[in-house]
């Protein structure tokens, strides 16, 4: 017989919570799942009333299942938000398009305003380009830092006071993990993972699914019948994060609570307080946060731009001073940079409209590009 749900006693369970291992049937899962976000919001203050919220759209489990529930908690609890979809196109064919078609049609569904910005408008190189010219490995730091970038860009744009971004208690815990793998200070610092999700930027951020266990995000939005896309990147085998994550598999199998327990312990770390830590200021290039004189995009563009695509990431300050003070590089220094044998014309530059810009809200407003922008 098949065991009775341990919430209202009544109907017949129809899952065991990864979470708590308590057996509920659909009803109470779903509504024990969306009072827990709602009672995350309350308890960290996420939203204030009359604020202008944007939420990552990448078209996946995550970020499908948030706006869903924003949408829903707002009604239900008044929170009186302006919600809007943002999404970040970054070129990457197969994947990203696909998964940007879900947006929309989530965007349809909802009648949430969507507003999407690409890699090629905003620098002029989609991740596929970066991934030709760079080879398998280190995509995901460029498409990390511009995607930070991006996010802050459109909310920028589209007037929002803050990003939420679908991020779960198992991203938190990968991220907590790598930065002690990692020795990443800095972050370590700043939450380990568990503060904002990319806390240095512009526009504020929160993460409301941030205890939630991702294996409930699935079971929600297949309980709720969303629609979302749900192959992984072309460009993530390669990524460092991968091994955080097939370890916190294992240590989640031995113990389910591990998940939660790691998210909790990056809360609750406390560096040496005579550890120096970089100061905040503006990139001279582009006036976005910035801890160098350059922020890391910039960094990251003018590699790409020189033709020398590993010139912003590893340890190649010499390599850079020798560039700035104008000195021609040996055939060597050139190959270890990562330089193609030939150049590639640039990209073909992608009208606005066809990226989906929400006419309405934007009317004809042009996005700058990365080095006019006003932070
Ligand atoms: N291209 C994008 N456009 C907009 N937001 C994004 C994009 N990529 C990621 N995000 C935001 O960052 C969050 C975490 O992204 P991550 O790459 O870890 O994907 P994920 O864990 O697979 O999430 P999802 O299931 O929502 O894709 C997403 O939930 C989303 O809110």
């Amino acid at each position: 017989m098949p065991a009775t749900c341990s919430a209202c006693g009544t109907s017949p369970a129809a899952l065991r919570r990864p979470k708590t291992g308590h057996a509920l049937c659909r009803a109470c899962f779903l509504a024990a799942f969306e009072e827990e976000t709602h009672q995350a919001i309350v308890a960290g203050r996420l939203f204030r009333p009359g604020e202008t919220v944007a939420i990552g759209a990448s078209g996946g489990k995550d970020s499908t299942v948030l706006a869903h529930l924003l949408q829903l908690l707002d009604q239900r609890h008044g929170y009186g938000l302006r919600l809007l979809l943002l999404s970040v196109d970054e070129g990457i064919a197969g994947y990203r398009d696909a998964s940007l078609a879900a947006v929309r049609r989530h965007q349809h569904r909802s009648g949430l305003p969507l507003h999407v910005v690409s890699y090629r408008q905003l620098y002029g190189w989609s991740m596929d380009r970066i991934a030709r010219h760079l080879g398998p490995r280190n995509n995901c730091t460029f498409c990390g830092v511009f995607r930070r970038q991006a996010l802050d860009r459109g909310a920028l744009l589209m007037g929002a006071d803050k990003i939420a971004t679908g991020h779960n208690a198992d991203d938190v815990a990968e991220t907590v993990l790598m930065n002690f793998l990692r020795g990443d200070v800095g972050r370590l610092r700043r939450g380990a993972g568990a503060g904002p999700a990319g806390g240095e930027g512009a526009v504020p951020r929160c993460k409301p699914l941030r205890h939630a266990y991702e294996k409930e995000i699935v079971l929600y939005a297949y309980f709720q019948g969303l629609d979302y896309f749900s192959t992984e990147c072309v460009y993530a085998p390669q990524a460092y994060r991968g091994y955080a994550r097939a370890l916190l598999k294992e240590l989640e199998a031995a113990r389910p609570s591990a998940v939660a327990d790691l998210g909790h312990s990056g809360e609750r770390l406390s560096l040496r307080s005579d550890l120096r830590m970089p100061a905040r200021g503006t990139c001279q290039r582009c006036g976005y946060v910035a801890s160098q004189p350059l922020c890391k995009a910039c960094v990251l563009l003018e590699g790409l731009d020189r033709g020398l695509p590993k010139l912003g990431i590893g340890k190649h300050r010499r390599l850079r001073d020798k560039l700035q003070d104008g000195q021609p590089l040996t055939q060597e220094e050139r190959r270890r940079l990562g330089a193609l044998a030939e150049e590639e014309p640039p990209e073909e530059q992608v009208p606005l409209g066809e990226l989906g810009r929400d006419e309405e809200l934007w009317g004809k407003q042009e996005l700058r590009g990365p080095r006019d922008l006003d932070f």
